[in-house]
C-alpha cells in the first residue's frame, strides 16, 4: 500500500456496517471479562463506535481538496512561515492506542501562500488515521509540497507514544521527534532558522 494514500482505503463495499462494528466492541467488551449488560455498558459499543467515527475521520477527508485552496503572495513576503506547536492526537498503527503530540510546521513561498488554518487541518486529517509517527511526518510534508510546490517544506513532529507508556515497555514521559525537510531545507541553515524559531518562545 502506498504509505502516503491520501484516502480512504477501505472500498465502501467493503465496509462493515454500524451494527457489525458495535458487535465488534460488543465482543471486545466480553474478551476482557467485563458484562456487555450491566447499565454502564449497554450503550458503550454505540459509543465507542460513535468515538471512532470522529477519532478516525481522517480517511474520510482528501488533504488536496483543503491544500487545493491557495492564494497570491501578499506584499512579496518570501521568508519562511510556520505554524508551530499544533497540538494532535493519532494513534499507532500496530496497537491502536493514542500518540499525543504536536506538529511545527513551516514552508518557504514560491508564488502562493496557503491559510494557515489549512495547514492545521492537514495535520488533523493525517493524526485522524491510524499512524506511524514517520509517516504522518512525511505525509504532512509531502502533501503541502505536493500542493503548492514551495521552496521547501520542513516538518518536525514530537509526541508521546502511549503503547510505550501503558502496556509493553511502559515508560512514561520519552518523547520520538521526526522531520522530514523537502527543498531549500535540505540546506542545514534553513534547517538551523527552522528549529531556532520552534525553540524560540
Ligand atoms: N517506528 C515506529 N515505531 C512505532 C510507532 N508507534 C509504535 N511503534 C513501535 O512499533 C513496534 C511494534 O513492535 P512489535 O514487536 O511488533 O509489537 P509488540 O510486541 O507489541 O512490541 P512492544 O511495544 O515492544 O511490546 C514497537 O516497538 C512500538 O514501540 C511509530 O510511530 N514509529
Ligand atoms: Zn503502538
Amino acid at each position: 500500500m502506498d504509505a502516503i494514500a491520501p484516502t480512504s482505503t477501505h472500498p465502501s463495499d467493503e465496509k462493515p456496517s454500524r451494527a457489525e462494528a458495535e458487535a465488534a466492541v460488543l465482543t471486545l467488551l466480553k474478551w476482557i471479562g467485563d458484562d456487555p449488560a450491566r447499565e454502564g455498558l449497554i450503550d458503550t459499543p454505540a459509543r465507542v463506535v460513535k468515538a471512532y467515527e470522529e477519532m478516525f475521520g481522517g480517511y474520510d477527508s482528501d488533504p488536496a481538496d483543503i491544500l487545493g485552496r491557495t492564494f497570491e503572495e501578499v506584499a512579496g513576503y518570501d521568508d519562511i512561515v510556520l505554524v508551530k506547536d499544533i497540538a494532535f492526537h493519532s494513534h499507532c498503527e500496530h496497537h491502536m492506542v493514542p500518540i499525543i503530540g504536536k506538529a511545527h510546521v513551516a514552508y518557504l513561498p514560491r508564488e502562493r501562500v496557503l491559510g494557515l488554518s489549512k495547514i492545521v487541518r492537514v495535520v488533523d486529517i493525517f493524526a485522524r488515521r491510524l499512524q506511524t509517527q514517520e509517516t504522518m511526518t512525511a505525509q504532512i510534508a509531502t502533501s503541502i509540497d505536493d500542493a503548492l510546490a514551495p521552496r521547501g517544506v520542513a516538518v518536525m513532529v514530537e509526541a508521546e507514544h502511549m503503547c510505550m507508556a501503558m502496556r509493553g515497555i511502559r515508560k512514561h514521559g520519552s518523547t520520538t521527534i521526526t522531520t522530514r525537510f523537502t527543498g531549500a531545507f535540505d540546506d542545514p541553515a534553513w534547517q538551523n532558522r527552522f528549529t531556532d524559531l520552534i525553540r524560540t518562545r
